[in-house]
């Protein structure tokens, strides 16, 4: 089943004039039900676009109307295993925060608060049908993404984690570790906790929306349902996406541009991986985000649903195609609606009431009283007591302990008392106290004898072992945050630069297998520069470079996109293509010149290099002087044509080029396609790139020196080769 795309147009603010209206909705025949949104083309203002989607909802439409004609169907089948996933996307001030949050007046709530209020009811429905015999369990965790951090919004700001929360792999899916899960009873509790929590979402005032989300907000419920020997479990995920940002129209201080290059950027990776899916691509760049890597989108199993909020006036033009484009692909994108099955319990007798684990894995972790006593010359009832050889503790001190109905879940938040409820003896909760880490010296170490076996006996598991590694996870996971947050800004930015940089390529690779046909490659490249288009449009220039220069790979040498990514290079203060590839150029002459002093030809090559009649052989550095009264010891002079290398004359215009070399210019020069093809190192592609190349760099001009030609984007050190290959 793909992915369920509908839009919603939103009504006309304040500000805004009817006669601003260009987005309106259509169907395809008299009678059928709104599926179609109509926009003018922004060229051609006669012409009309035409999105179609799996339902169109206009002004008009209220947000009862809405929530019951798109999630109230899925209600049912979450409760019968069936994951639902819903996700709000449009640019800023479109709707999503409406359609997903709402006001709060009854008729203005939204998806959030409703969808709730419809798992309670059914809930209770469930529990009423079958006799008491099913127990519901609601949890909820609620989270934002804010400058692609995850921070949890159910704690409050300043009990936060300035690094935020790391992200985990488990079984295909991503978790948030150390994310609180709260359990509601009932409809009054939810709300007094997501209104709370909704206080410390990230929001501000824009030029586009007074109350503009500065984050990505994901609200989880999680529905547990329990029979006497059977578990169902089903989860519920609602998502508010911050809106891409056009920042010239925002008039955005620096605090706002930050947030909004971090919004452009994750919804810039959106889109790419909904590219990759798309297209079926092996590599889908999920983790260049953390929006994406959450979101998961395709990888979720169950039902998805995304809304396309758009306005419906002039302003946002550019912003509603660009959505509508999206939305138009997301549509292609399937998910597996695939139930989640029960899981059977375990009877009673086996989980409850047993005998506390035998303490075998922690034994390590124990050092008996008696032994330690010994050592310190201890009395007998000293020594009574077992001692940990090593404690766990935090940097800060234990909160109170949660009520009852508040539950962290696993991956509960260091430094607090875990307040999980015991599921066994062995779950109880871990008490972390106040200092920095410690172990203890192996000197005291104690061997397992019989009495420190004995003293284990007594000895309780004090934490799971999936609590202990989650603890131990995120502490480091956050050391190495707050180590990144308090590196250098360029450090950072360079490090995720070379990341991204080293993805690309990668990338590219892959594409480059995948597209085997030229109308393949051509449309890739012509996406790529639609995606550069777009993130220009939205003022995110970077992200338009790289764009540009993707599109560069495919149609490589063609002037003015070398032109556009000049100019772009220009402005952000970046060397242009020339420079870097003249650096690479002159990076590897160098490393080739060390090479060969290194092989002590260097030195002779030098000396041919001078005119002949002249040549008075130098010493090289680590070459013996020829003795003077021997034939045989007398400096040779390479064959110049023989050379297996060109030689440095042939890098140069200052003499004239060897026979050999000037072999090479002619075929280069002649810009035959065919010919040039047939050079050692030489394919179609490399053949056409180099004449593509000159004819960008050199006009009409012809290349008098290898050096020239190496210098050309894309030919490096093929040159060599193809001197290398030429028949003497
Ligand atoms: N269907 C609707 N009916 C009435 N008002 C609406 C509707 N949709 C949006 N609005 C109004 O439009 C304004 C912007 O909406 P909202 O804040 O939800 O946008 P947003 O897409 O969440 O923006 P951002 O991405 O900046 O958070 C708000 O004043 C909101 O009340």
């Amino acid at each position: 089943m793909s992915v369920r795309v509908v839009a919603r147009i939103r009504p006309l603010l304040d500000k805004e004039s009817s006669s601003d209206i260009i987005v309106r909705a259509d169907r395809v025949a008299e009678g059928k039900s709104l599926t179609v949104v109509k926009i003018p083309n922004p060229k051609n203002e006669a012409e009309e676009f035409s999105f179609s989607f799996n339902s169109v909802y206009t002004d008009e439409t209220t947000q009862e109307e809405f929530f019951n004609a798109e999630v109230t169907p899925h209600i049912k089948p979450l409760f019968a295993g069936v994951n639902l996933t819903i996700f709000a996307y449009g640019a800023t001030g479109t709707g999503k925060t409406h359609t997903m949050r709402g006001g709060l007046r009854l008729a203005d709530r939204g998806i959030i608060p409703r969808l709730l209020s419809a798992v309670f009811r059914r809930a209770k429905k469930v529990t009423k049908d079958s006799a008491g015999k099913t127990t519901v369990r609601v949890a909820l965790s609620y989270y934002e993404i804010y400058n692609d951090r995850v921070y949890d919004l159910l704690t409050p700001p300043d009990k936060r984690t300035p690094a935020g929360l790391p992200l985990r792999e488990k079984d295909g899916k991503t978790v948030v570790v150390g994310l609180q899960e709260r359990e509601c009873a009932d409809l009054k509790d939810f709300e007094k906790l997501y209104i709370e929590a909704n206080q410390h979402r990230v929001t501000a005032a824009t030029k586009l929306n007074a109350h503009s989300s500065r984050s990505h907000a994901i609200i989880r419920v999680q529905i547990t349902q329990t029979t006497s020997d059977m578990v169902l479990e089903s989860v519920a995920s609602a998502i508010d996406l911050a809106g891409a940002e056009d920042n010239r129209r925002t008039e955005n201080d620096k605090t706002r541009m930050v947030e909004s290059a971090a919004i452009n950027k994750s919804l810039f990776v959106l889109s790419q991986c909904i590219d990759a899916i798309v297209k079926g691509e092996q590599r889908v760049p999920y983790r260049e985000s953390k929006m994406t890597r959450i979101l998961g989108l395709g990888q979720n199993q169950g039902v998805t649903v995304m809304i396309l909020n758009l306005a419906p006036v002039r302003k946002y033009h550019l912003d509603t195609l660009s959505s509508l484009n999206v939305g138009c692909r997301v549509k292609r994108i399937e998910v597996k609606e695939v139930k989640n099955e029960s899981v059977f319990k375990a009877p009673k007798e086996l989980t409850t009431g047993r005998q506390p684990l035998k303490p075998i894995m922690n034994a390590h972790n124990v050092a008996t009283r008696a032994m330690v006593g010994k050592e310190r010359g201890e009395t007998e009832k000293e020594k009574g007591k077992p001692e940990r050889l090593f404690n766990v503790y935090v940097d800060k001190k234990p909160a109170p302990t949660a009520t009852t109905t508040a539950r962290q879940n696993s991956t509960a938040v260091l430094g607090a008392r875990l307040p999980l409820a015991p599921k066994r003896p062995s779950d109880e909760p871990l008490t972390l106290s106040s200092h920095p880490i410690k172990f203890a010296r192996r000197a005291l170490a104690p061997k397992h004898t019989a009495s420190s076996r004995q003293h284990q006996q007594h000895i309780t598991v004090t934490v799971t072992p999936s609590e202990l590694e989650a603890l131990v996870e995120k502490k480091v996971a956050e050391v190495l945050a707050s180590r990144q947050l308090h590196s250098p800004l360029e450090t950072q930015a360079q490090l995720s630069e070379d990341v991204r940089r080293r993805l690309e390529v990668l990338e590219r690779k892959v594409e480059e297998e995948a597209a085997k046909k030229d109308g393949a490659e051509r449309a890739k490249g012509l996406r790529c520069l639609l995606n550069a288009k777009q993130a220009k449009e939205c003022g995110d220039e970077v992200t338009a470079l790289g764009w540009y220069e993707k599109a560069l790979a495919v149609f490589p040498g063609e002037g003015r996109l070398v032109g556009k990514i000049e100019r772009l290079r220009a402005k952000l203060g970046l060397p242009s293509l020339f420079e870097e590839e003249e650096r690479a150029a002159e990076r590897e002459k160098k490393l080739r010149r060390k090479k060969l002093e290194e092989e002590d030809e260097y030195q002779d090559w030098m000396d041919v290099d001078a005119p002949e009649n002249s040549i008075e052989p130098r010493k090289s550095r680590t070459q013996k002087a020829p003795s003077k009264n021997t034939e045989t010891s007398k400096f040779v002079v390479p064959d110049k044509e023989n050379q297996p290398w060109p030689l440095p004359s042939d890098y140069t215009t200052d003499c004239p080029p060897s026979p050999r070399t000037q072999q090479l210019l002619d075929i280069i020069n002649s810009r035959d396609v065919a010919r040039i093809k047939g050079l050692h190192g030489f394919g179609a592609k490399k053949a056409q790139d180099l004449v593509t190349a000159m004819n960008t760099y050199k006009g009409e001009e012809s290349v008098k020196s290898l050096e020239e030609v190496r210098k050309l984007p894309g030919v490096g050190r093929v040159v060599e080769r193809a001197y290398e290959g030429l028949a003497v």
